[in-house]
């Protein structure tokens, strides 16, 4: 392991304006970075990239992967525009991300550090194989072991895409030694840490993680011929990782970074603050979740049910409809647009110029009988469901009609995996809507809230992002100890 870098002047005896704490989050469209104030909990800074990551030419057609030398170059793009006087007030890191995806890494070749630019570089590193990847059939999960988990396992669960890899593509697995979530490859690197480690909310999105007693099944696994030793030891969520050992782009060494998190705890935490609250998330994929109380244990695992109860903070567990479905259902319908007008010769329209007019094209359009069923990539507890269109009739086919009925099926697609009648059932009076696919689109706020008919707020802050959730988690987590 390579020695510290000596801290360079600038941090030394430096003052900044706050003294804050750096919240990372690595998604599936964008990174996402916000600095917290440690004092009032407000975002003093963030700034957002696209990645543009996801590989063209995936290993397997069905497969989706993401490169992560871009991932990391967008994230330290993000983190150098911090100011110059907010950087030395960086007190500690948390990182949250896409969860159920893998990747795998060479210990002690996984990265290189430059001293000179303070940044990073990827080493030996396998492409991060998401929780997007389609390539673990249902005919495929069928022939691999049952776990002991409540949670079932699905297609882009790292343990199942181990598996598939393992017997599909052994090539895959060559020359890697360590496996984690893109965020634990992160916060492994940022710590110069030899083994990874990882928090049970995002062992648990891999499947074959119990969650009672905190341990994978690797006697389960062991007899499939899975490669155990790449399991990630568990922390609990709130546990500190390790420490920053150089400084990073501006931010100053030696503090602490907390175990990642995963996304979809991280940006429900700062908006579920009653008891009688959901939240509903709508960014590449959408989620509607609440607390259960204290003491509450998960039924056995269901494949078939669209709810399912993921760990969350302090033991509980959230009550989650996770659709596959959000929205990368218009990222696509917009790729398909700008796809046909490049076939066709014509000048390529900038992709927020084009949402802006589908989006006021359907304002005016009003209701239409055209239904879009856009669940391109199927949804967890349906596998085999894909999109289609009805009730197509001459009249119904504007482009505000379409698009209008696509952000409808989105609404009625969440609406199916957690109706209203359930969320009455259990308590819950009012969603709190965030995710910046959700606050962008209005479109979608008026179908869901049809869909729903009950209070529906929207949180424009940065309240509902995983870069400011996993920075106000481990705000809480100091403010315990
Ligand atoms: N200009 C725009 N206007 C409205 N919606 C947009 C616009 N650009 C992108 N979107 C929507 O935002 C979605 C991406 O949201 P976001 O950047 O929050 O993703 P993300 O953070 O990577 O998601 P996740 O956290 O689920 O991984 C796209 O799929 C698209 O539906
Ligand atoms: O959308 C994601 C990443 O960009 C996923 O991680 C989801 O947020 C979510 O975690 C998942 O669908 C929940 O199972």
């Amino acid at each position: 392991m390579a020695a510290p870098v000596d801290v360079p002047s600038p941090y030394r005896g430096v003052s900044a304006p706050y003294r804050t704490i750096l919240g990372i989050d690595l998604g599936t469209t964008s990174v996402k970075v916000s600095l917290v104030d440690m004092d009032s909990s407000t975002t003093v800074f963030s700034t957002s990239r696209e990645t543009e990551a996801t590989i063209g030419f995936p290993t397997d057609p069905r497969g989706d992967e993401q490169d992560v030398a871009k991932i990391l170059t967008s994230l330290q793009n993000c983190v150098e525009k911090i100011p110059e006087e907010l950087a030395p007030g960086v007190t500690r890191i948390g990182v949250s991300g896409q969860m159920h995806g893998v990747m795998l890494w060479r210990a002690r070749e996984g990265w290189h550090y430059s001293p000179m630019s303070h940044r990073f570089e990827t080493g030996k590193v396998s492409r991060l194989y998401t929780w997007q990847d389609g390539r673990c059939t249902p005919e495929f999960l069928q022939t691999i072991p049952t776990p002991r988990a409540h949670l079932p396992v699905a297609t882009g669960n790292g343990c199942a895409t181990l598996l598939w890899l393992a017997r599909h593509m052994p090539e895959a697995l060559e020359g890697f030694d360590r496996a984690g979530t893109v965020m634990d490859y992160l916060v492994a690197m940022l710590c110069g840490m030899e083994l990874p480690v990882m928090s049970v909310q995002n062992a648990a999105s891999w499947g074959y993680f119990d969650c009672g007693s905190r341990l994978w099944n690797k006697e389960i696994l062991a007899e499939t011929g899975f490669p155990c030793d790449l399991l990630p030891r568990v922390l609990d969520p709130g546990e500190i990782a390790g420490t920053l050992r150089q400084p990073w782009c501006c931010v100053p060494p030696r503090i602490d970074v907390g175990v990642a998190l995963g996304d979809l705890q991280c940006s429900v935490l700062p908006s579920l603050v009653h008891m009688g609250d959901a939240v509903m998330n709508i960014g590449t994929s959408a989620q509607l979740a609440f607390q259960m109380t204290g003491g509450f244990l998960p039924p056995p695992a269901d494949p078939s049910s669209p709810v399912q109860y993921y760990p969350y903070f302090g033991g509980r567990y959230l009550a989650v409809a996770a659709a596959l479905t959000g929205g990368n259902a218009l990222a696509c319908f917009v790729k398909m647009i700008q796809s046909w007008l490049q076939d066709l010769g014509i000048p390529s329209i900038q992709e927020d110029l084009l949402y802006e007019r589908l989006l006021a094209s359907a304002q005016t359009s009003g209701d239409t009988p055209l239904t879009i069923v856009p669940t391109i990539f199927g949804e967890r507890h349906i596998p085999d469901q894909r999109a289609s269109a009805s009730n197509v009739t001459i009249d119904s086919l504007s482009v505000g009609q379409v698009t209008r009925s696509l952000c409808k099926g989105v609404a009625a697609n969440l609406h199916a995996m957690m109706p209203r009648e359930f969320l009455t059932e259990c308590g819950v009076q009012r969603i709190v809507g965030t995710g910046s696919a959700l606050t962008r689109n209005g479109i979608l706020q008026e179908e869901l809230e049809k869909a729903y008919d009950i209070p529906l707020v929207y949180s424009k802050t940065t309240c509902g992002d995983a870069a400011y959730g996993v920075a106000f988690a481990m705000l809480l987590e100091m403010q315990k100890r």
